[in-house]
């Protein structure tokens, strides 16, 4: 087991059992805690307001209704008013119970979420792929969210309930320990009862969950696949499997609230019986003189505060559950290790400035979860300034050597230096401002043509955005564009054509002027004027310094200083293209293919 892999399941195991994931919640949102101690002061307030009505009850009719002289209105006047008051202030305080936990809950989901997303984003790229990249998604929204409903509803009413019961049962015990007796014997079972009912709701909701994710999974992916799925006409098959999953959960949807009614109707049906057995319980007692009509009246009122908490803690425990588990889930994405780790700030180096020297001294990399290596024994330097073309069979591994090149992924065997400094000692933050990759399909923002340039270099002005496309020959390219800088590329660039996303890449890298350009060069074919665009505009980007291209053409390989072959993760050629296409070896063979393919 690597130890990477054995720090995650420490951290698993630590953050797995409900103290564990609580004090490590506490750690990463300490501003949930901050507060607290008053915010609780405010929320017992609120609960010993609660029970002033039944109590002014009981004096209004005791002491102030049937008052040994006759009905004293003072009294009751008096009585009215200070109730009134301590309303109007557990109004006050309920208030400030909500907006206190909501702004210290607010504040540390706040901090969380942008935890887990910096998270997210500084774990390799291969922890990221995949189908994973879903589940971190959810990770950072949905359970953050379950954890959220938790604590500014759910935990209010918890402590208010907690609170509520224990002072509703004292004063039920202070007005007629017989009655009080009764309620807890009717009470009891039903508690017991409705735990056990519970369960079966709690597992329902959990299903509903889960229909819903499948649901969603099934309409994004038709969505998502809409060209495919027209162009194959196979609306009707994605459309069956929508309505199967519509269909599976509202099934499921109907059997959580049918279990939920029932526990439901239990506990209306149990706190009727109650309050109809305490009248009766209540009317023989004061009949023999041992009650008076004033508590017997605030008792009935104190029943309701004892059911509200009750059924309500039953439903809070539930959302509690939920919310342990998000946290666990949240917490355990964020004590994921980093798989390229920033270096110690006494262990870290900076780049030597100019055209960066690049050197593989016997790497090896296994990606992790599988055994296989996909590369082994790669010994290999890249002159400062030169220009290399990777090239090899599909899956032999370039696209690997690219990622141990840019620092994507650390070797497990061997090491990658860069002018001379391992890779592993330069800070992320000013390794990727000298290296930079652009993959196959550069990724576009929703923004315009002029923004997604100036990701390259953010705080470039348009003048040095419009320089930079004019060095790469791209200036008409631009003036035929709608809106020139200020053209709209839609979601993930769809308005601009193949060829056109390459060209906003490649200005893209040409802006950030790196001092190690490593290209993934794109295999979409494009039409003849753009393709001599590209061309044109790649020879102004790989010049002037240290570039690494995984070539998919043969000008781009022709073109290079060392064309490096690499097959079933071995370097097996390296050497000028002229050299190596008269060798008679797997680069000769290639050439051959690729001008087959041009004749
Ligand atoms: N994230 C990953 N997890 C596990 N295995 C991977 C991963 N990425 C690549 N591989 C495997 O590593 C091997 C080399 O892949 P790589 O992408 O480096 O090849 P390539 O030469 O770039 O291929 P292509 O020309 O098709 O892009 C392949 O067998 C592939 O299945």
């Amino acid at each position: 087991m690597s130890t990477a892999t054995a720090r995650v399941q420490a951290a698993a195991t630590t953050a797995s059992k409900p103290q564990g994931v609580i004090a490590r919640a506490r750690e990463l949102a300490p501003e949930v805690a901050q507060g607290l101690g008053l915010t609780l002061v405010f929320a017992s307030v609120t609960t010993l307001g609660r029970i002033v009505v039944p109590v002014a009850v009981q004096q209004t009719i005791d002491s102030g209704v049937r008052a040994p002289g006759g009905v004293d209105a003072g009294r009751v006047a008096l009585i009215t008013a200070a109730a009134a008051v301590v309303v109007l202030l557990t109004m006050g305080t309920s208030w400030l119970v909500n907006y206190r936990l909501f702004r210290a809950t607010e504040a540390g989901l706040a901090s969380l979420r942008t935890r887990a997303f910096a998270h997210v984003h500084r774990l390799a790229v291969l922890t990221q792929s995949g189908e994973r990249r879903g589940s971190l998604v959810s990770r950072v929204t949905s359970d953050v969210d379950t954890i959220s409903t938790f604590l500014q509803t759910g935990m209010v009413v918890l402590v208010l309930a907690v609170g509520q019961l224990l002072l509703a049962t004292v004063l039920m015990f202070v007005y007629s320990w017989q009655l009080a007796l009764l309620v807890l014997a009717c009470f009891v079972p039903v508690l017991v009862f409705r735990s056990r009912l519970q369960r079966p709701v709690t597992r329902a909701y959990q299903q509903v969950r889960l229909r819903m994710g499948e649901l969603l999974g099934a309409v994004s992916e038709t969505v998502v696949g809409a060209d495919v799925i027209r162009a194959h006409a196979a609306s009707a098959r994605s459309w069956r499997s929508v309505d199967a999953a519509v269909e599976a959960h509202r099934r499921q949807a109907v059997r959580a609230q049918v279990a939920t009614a029932s526990t439901f109707s239990v506990g209306v049906f149990v706190s009727g019986l109650v309050l109809a057995l305490v009248v009766v319980a209540g009317t023989l007692l004061g009949v023999d003189g041992d009650i008076t009509l004033g508590r017997l009246l605030a008792f009935l009122f104190i029943i309701g505060l004892f059911v509200m908490p009750v059924q309500a803690a039953t439903e809070v425990l539930n959302e509690l559950q939920n919310a342990l588990a998000g946290w666990r889930r949240v917490v355990e994405l964020i004590d994921t290790p980093v798989v390229v780790p920033d270096p110690s700030p006494s262990d870290a180096v900076e780049l030597p400035a100019g055209p960066v020297e690049v050197r593989l001294e016997g790497v090896g990399y296994t990606y992790p979860g599988t055994s296989r290596r996909v590369l082994s024994d790669v010994d290999l330097v890249l002159p400062a300034g030169s220009r290399i073309a990777v090239v090899g069979e599909t899956g032999s591994g370039k696209t690997t050597l690219a990622r141990l090149v840019t620092r994507l992924v650390d070797p497990d065997a061997g090491r990658v230096l860069l002018s001379g400094v391992d890779a592993r000692r330069v800070p992320e933050a000013s390794l990727h401002r000298r290296v930079v990759a652009v993959p196959q399909e550069g990724f576009l923002f929703d923004t315009t043509v002029g923004e997604n340039i100036r990701l390259g270099r953010p705080g470039a002005t348009d003048a040095d955005v419009r320089e930079a496309l004019a060095e790469l020959g791209l200036q008409r390219w631009l003036e035929q564009l709608p809106d020139g800088l200020d053209t709209p590329v839609g979601q993930r660039g769809e308005r601009l054509s193949a060829g056109e996303r390459q060209l906003v890449a490649l200005a893209r890298a040409h802006l950030a002027d790196p001092d190690l350009l490593v290209l993934d060069e794109a295999t979409s074919s494009v039409d003849p004027a753009t393709e001599v665009r590209l061309q044109r505009a790649l020879e102004h980007v790989l010049s002037g310094r240290t570039s690494v291209a995984i070539a998919h053409r043969l000008s781009t390989a022709e073109a290079a200083d060392v064309v490096v072959v690499v097959d079933a993760g071995r370097l097996v050629e390296v050497g000028p293209a002229s050299d190596l296409a008269r060798a008679g070896g797997p680069y000769s063979r290639l050439h051959a293919a690729w001008t087959a393919q041009h004749v």
